[in-house]
């Protein structure tokens, strides 16, 4: 009989695959030695068109790195037929159901658990049809995971809330939220938070890429059952920060140069001098936004390394694409910038960037992984939140954790916000140590540093998390079954 084998459903957004890969890579080894040592399978679903061939081959070359990892395998779905109407990622991954019963139904090993990515929830239906203990692998915060546990009950409420002048949101475990901090409903509307918030107490366990060092307060609400109606509490397992290195293959490919020569240029550069400024996998901005960051990074007379990507092609949707930098930066900016700093036009190796020395201060559009890679190099931050939970995240980071300064961004929205020039001064000197806020913001970085790899070691609480989550997978799977 093979060893059982868990089966991870993944999403094909970066941020996401790679995530949930890791953190499954990381149950096999903790599974490791034990008696019924696991094997994982992991079922790969194709970005819909609209996502472009960026995230295709993203998603590949993560496949081919992780494929090289004993114990792991990889089965592909076939593509279902583009649909235009279909505005929500879970929408889409829905239509795969079909597909994800039939293989998981005929997988040789038995199944001890089935993991599915927070937007493909849907899914959970197979697993309980296939009788499969179920698991949801939450890539965001906890701050926002007790925020869509709490939904359901709020929903009603939350409506005027959000339309009242100077409302708040209460979010167990957190000051009150400002709605404008309050996640951007654009892709994730409020229904489907609140979908994925009743849909998480179906299952086993929710593993999470956050620790209990971190988002102490939010933690002990959900676990004390104060974001859930009736109070049932669902049990969390936080198992981060669980950082996911890229492929040298994705960043040299979507790169106009080779990605070492952000790196030899850091090298060059003083201890912590450095401001690095990136908006993910999806932030992109248009003429006027980079128009305000190059006055103001000009002025603020720090070295800089900024990764500019243009507004996608077409529509305005899909992934941004590499900047031509003449259409977006001011006439004679490069030349006159050639000594302070670099304007990367393309992927950049971020993980490497923010392990560097000469890194001293990250302007992030605080996408979770970004913060988590920045907190485990005790890297300090200031928010730019563009889309999705981002404003949340950005509001923790300041309100929460102390770990980055105030940014003032005007408006919302990835073409429609912008920090002018003299705030983005202000705020990159502050960040880089020029005030008794980015002083502070360094020192909590660094300790949370130290939190985060405490909690990484063996015997720390991400580590414990682990062992707890393989353990029930242990016990709820009965050895000899597989599924109907
Ligand atoms: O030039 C780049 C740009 C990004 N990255 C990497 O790409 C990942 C980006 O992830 P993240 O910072 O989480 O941003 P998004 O790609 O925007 O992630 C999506 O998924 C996250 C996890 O759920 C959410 O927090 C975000 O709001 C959502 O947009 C990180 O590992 C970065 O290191 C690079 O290596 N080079």
């Amino acid at each position: 009989m093979p060893s059982p084998t868990i089966v991870l459903l993944p999403m094909w957004a970066t941020g996401h695959f790679s995530s949930m890969l890791e953190a499954g890579k990381r149950l096999l080894f903790c599974s490791a030695g034990r008696t019924a040592a696991y094997s994982l399978t992991v079922l790969v679903t194709p970005p819909p068109m609209a996502a472009s061939s960026e995230a295709s081959s993203s998603q590949q070359a993560h496949c081919e790195m992780m494929a090289t990892v004993d114990g792991i395998v990889f089965h592909h779905l076939p593509a279902i037929e583009h649909r235009t109407d279909l505005a929500h990622p879970s929408e889409y991954i829905r239509l795969y159901a079909p597909q994800v019963k039939e293989a998981i139904a005929g997988l040789a090993a038995p199944v001890a658990a089935v993991v599915v990515d927070f937007f493909g929830t849907p899914l959970l239906d197979v697993a309980h049809d296939l009788a499969v203990p179920a698991y949801v692998y939450f890539a965001s915060t906890g701050a926002m995971l007790a925020l869509m546990l709490r939904l359901p009950g709020i929903q009603e409420e939350l409506a005027s809330r959000l339309r009242e002048e100077g409302g708040v949101v209460d979010v167990p475990g957190m000051p009150p939220v400002p709605v404008a901090s309050m996640p951007s409903p654009d892709v994730n509307d409020y229904t489907w938070f609140a979908y994925y918030g009743r849909r998480f107490l179906e299952t086993r366990g929710i593993i999470a890429n956050t620790a209990a060092e971190l988002e102490p307060g939010v933690l002990a609400s959900i676990a004390g059952g104060r974001c859930t109606p009736g109070g049932r509490a669902p049990t969390v397992y936080p198992i981060g920060p669980v950082l996911s290195p890229k492929p040298r293959v994705v960043v040299d490919a979507r790169s106009s140069s080779s990605a070492q020569e952000c790196i030899r240029w850091l090298d060059a550069q003083p201890p912590a001098s450095v401001v690095f400024l990136c908006f993910g996998s999806m932030g992109w901005m248009n003429a006027e936004q980079a128009r305000e960051v190059a006055a103001g990074l000009e002025r603020s007379g720090h070295r800089f390394l900024w990764v500019l990507r243009g507004p996608p092609a077409g529509s305005g949707s899909g992934h941004p694409t590499d900047a031509n930098l003449g259409d977006l930066l001011p006439d004679g900016f490069l030349e006159r910038t050639k000594a302070q700093g670099v304007v990367w036009p393309g992927w950049a190796p971020q993980l490497e960037i923010l392990a560097h020395a000469a890194v001293g201060g990250f302007v992030t559009h605080c996408g979770w992984n970004s913060v988590l890679e920045s907190l485990w190099h005790g890297v300090p931050m200031a928010p730019w939140p563009l889309y999705a939970e981002q404003p949340l995240n950005a509001f923790e980071l300041v309100a929460c954790m102390g770990v980055a300064v105030d940014l003032r961004v005007v408006g919302t929205g990835r073409a429609s916000s912008v920090v002018e020039a003299a705030e983005l001064e202000r705020a990159v000197r502050s960040l880089m140590g020029g005030s008794e806020e980015g002083r502070k913001a360094k020192e909590k970085a660094r300790k949370m540093k130290a939190a985060c790899r405490k909690a990484a070691e063996k015997g720390g609480s991400a580590y414990a998390a682990l062992q707890a989550v393989v353990q029930d997978m242990l016990e709820s799977h009965v050895p000899g079954t597989a599924p109907k």
